[in-house]
């Protein structure tokens, strides 16, 4: 039951939502209900049929309607007499600037992105409004609470780095079904279908008879007098057969292992004519290109069904049929996308062919999609729970109760009998180029870099800013906008393309630059340093930014790893702990590739006690934030520090 206090609170405020999805839906009835009465929200996105299983204030007649809408005429069915205004849009559109936030008591956010949190996050900081903030995946979640010089502000954590694996797994020496997966999409769709000029490892040089000249040729190369028959054929031999067989003569790597098998189309289709397993000339009757479907034209009908060796070659044949003979015209440029279903129905196929010849159990296409995409199911009653507590929070903050504020993690497994872990909010990180006027500092080399690099590399990618605005001294050298003239526009994509130290208003070691956002009503400043050669395995970006914090270590997966269960779990897997476990026990919180916490990497339960303070807690880490766009598993150079056992 409210107290009156609580009501008096609830009842003056304003709030602004952002999200109406799985969080948002759960937020605006329990806001309703618990007697707030002005409530703005915003929402970009029309109702889609897979969202009605969760957000249940949608149903199938709103499939096509925007969900902000939608979400508001849903509750004021049941509390008419409330005020809830929707706004059907982007929360960055310049429309919700900071005049805007201004109105609001606090911000609540449901979104499942990263950039449109750091968006709001400055906003809010840019208001002086409170930020509730949430996310969830799965059965985990979090509700944190941002209030500007009292606390951490959104960014002033690192973010997650996605999840990483080791080449070498991937390419040699895979032992899970994830990593015939991220082979199949990040290797071969990419050398079959992708940018062929791209690097890429799998190993696409051929020695074999058939190569005429002196040089070995691109594999992956269509040749003159091939048809697609036997291109396909071609391939299936050199990555399932021939590759496998040149690994295998590397005794070294075997010694521990189990020594995978090389498939060749002979053991596997051999007792039919090519014709029958979808790689004839017969092209099914379907110009609409998205439901081009190798499944279909196979006959192949329930997703949920493991395929055979022999399906998935023959699915393989026919998804590469179907690409070269209804696609033609996208190879060269696709990259791996969950949605599209003939690229999710090869990679399946692939992921299977390769787990088949390591011994690693197979997986239907529903599994693999889950994988590949890094799909983690929604939970309907996690995002109820985070619900119910970014109400909680918002009442704390708008009784003006900062100090009973918490943040709180929702826990997959007990944890001192607890599943919902509240830990004290942090202090504001000084050295966060958001919340504080710290400078930051970029080592370049001013003589070779050019604006763009430092445009794409540093002020889009790692400050997160959507409209750079950047000065030196009292020169204008780049700007984007709308109201910008032609001339103007031409003067600054001059600027993107000349080195630092050539531009109108020369930056060299020593340099002051100015980045802003007006949008985000952010500023920094930028201290030049002038460095001459950069590492170019450690430091891709040619420059190197200081003074923001960077995402921690990469998750690396480590094959020592007690996680073998792959469903869900590339994203999503934590261990159970024992009921009495003791204050000082080991536990792993969470082990997901959107965490920041290496796997395996342990964590003490007193890491998040109460009592230490504020740095001592952030250098040991409490579990991260959730970001549901932020897993994207990438491979990484061998590096062996995380203890993994593979061999290059
Ligand atoms: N920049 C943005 N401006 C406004 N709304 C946004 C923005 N980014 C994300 N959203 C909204 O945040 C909501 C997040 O909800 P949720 O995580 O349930 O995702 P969903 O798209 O509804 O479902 P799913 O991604 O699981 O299919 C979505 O409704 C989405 O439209
Ligand atoms: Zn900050």
């Amino acid at each position: 039951m409210a107290s009156s206090q609580h009501l008096s609170a609830i009842k003056g405020s304003k709030v602004l939502m952002v999200g109406a999805g799985g969080i948002g839906c759960e937020l605006l009835k329990t806001l309703a209900l618990s007697g707030f009465q002005d409530i703005h929200i915003i929402d970009m996105d029309t109702i889609e049929v897979s969202n009605l299983n969760r957000q249940f204030l949608f149903r199938q007649s709103h499939v096509g309607q925007s969900k902000a809408k939608v979400a508001r005429d849903a509750v004021l069915r049941f509390r008419p007499q409330i005020s809830i205004t929707s706004y059907h849009a982007n929360v960055k559109d310049s429309d919700f600037n900071v005049d805007f936030f201004k109105q609001f008591s606090v911000v609540l956010n449901g979104l499942d992105n990263l950039d449109a949190r750091r968006h709001v996050n400055r906003l809010c900081l840019a208001a002086a409004v409170p930020l509730v903030e949430s996310g969830t995946t799965g059965f985990l979640g979090q509700v944190t609470v941002h209030i500007k010089g009292q606390t951490e502000c959104y960014e002033c954590q690192p973010k997650p780095a996605p999840k990483t694996y080791p080449v070498c797994t991937i390419t040699s020496t895979p032992s899970k079904f994830v990593h015939c997966i991220v082979w199949a999409k990040e290797l071969l769709f990419a050398k079959l279908f992708g940018d062929k000029n791209q690097d890429n490892d799998l190993n696409v040089r051929s020695n074999d008879a058939a190569s005429s000249s002196n040089h070995p040729e691109d594999v992956f190369e269509r040749r003159e007098d091939e048809d697609i028959e036997q291109y396909a054929k071609r391939i299936y031999d050199h990555v399932f057969g021939h590759n496998i067989e040149s690994a295998l003569a590397n005794e070294e790597t075997w010694k521990n292992r189990n020594r995978p098998r090389p498939i060749y189309v002979k053991d596997v289709l051999s007792d039919e004519p090519l014709q029958q397993n979808g790689i004839s000339d017969k092209i099914p009757p379907t110009d609409n290109l998205s439901t081009v479907s190798a499944m279909a034209y196979l006959g192949l009908k329930n997703p949920q069904d493991i395929w055979s060796l022999k399906e998935n070659s023959r699915v393989f044949f026919a998804a590469l049929k179907l690409f070269f003979s209804k696609r033609q015209k996208e190879i060269g440029n696709l990259s791996f996308d969950k949605d599209d279903h003939l690229a999710v129905e090869i990679v399946t196929a692939a992921a299977n062919i390769r787990a088949a010849s390591f011994g690693i159990p197979l997986h239907s296409l529903f599994e693999a999609k889950g994988i590949a995409g890094n799909i983690v199911h929604a939970v309907a009653t996690t995002n109820a729970i985070i619900a119910g507590l970014i109400v909680v929070e918002a009442i704390k903050v708008l009784q003006n109760d900062t100090k009973n504020c918490r943040m709180t993690y929702c826990l997959q497994h007990p944890s001192r009998k607890m599943l919902l872990m509240p830990v004290e909010p942090f202090e504001p990180n000084k050295s966060c180029y958001v919340c504080s006027e710290t400078p930051l500092s970029l080592e370049v080399n001013t003589q070779r870099a050019k604006l763009r690099d430092v445009v794409e590399k540093i002020v889009k990618s790692k400050l997160g800013m959507n409209l750079p605005l950047i000065t030196h001294g009292s020169g204008l050298l780049y700007e984007v906008g709308d109201d910008l003239e032609p001339d103007e526009v031409a003067n600054y994509e001059a600027n993107l393309e000349k080195v630092l130290s050539e531009l109108p208003y020369a930056i060299t070691g020593g340099s002051i630059i100015t980045v802003e956002d007006l949008r985000q009503e952010l500023v920094c400043k930028i201290n030049i340093k002038h460095r001459e050669e950069f590492d170019e395995e450690k430091e891709p970006d040619g420059m190197v930014l200081h003074g923001w914090t960077p995402s921690a270590a990469p998750a690396v997966e480590n094959d020592n790893d007690a996680a073998t269960n792959n469903g869900a779990s590339t994203s999503s897997t934590s261990k159970s702990l024992p009921d009495d476990m003791e204050e000082d026990d080991e536990l792993i919180i969470v082990e997901t590739g959107i965490e920041t916490i290496p796997a395996g990497k342990k964590r003490k339960l007193s890491d998040i006690s109460n009592s230490e303070t504020t740095d001592e807690k952030r250098a040991k880490k409490i579990p991260e934030q959730l970001e549901d766009d932020a897993d994207v598993v990438v491979m990484l150079d061998d590096g062996n520090e995380n203890g993994n056992n593979d061999i290059s």
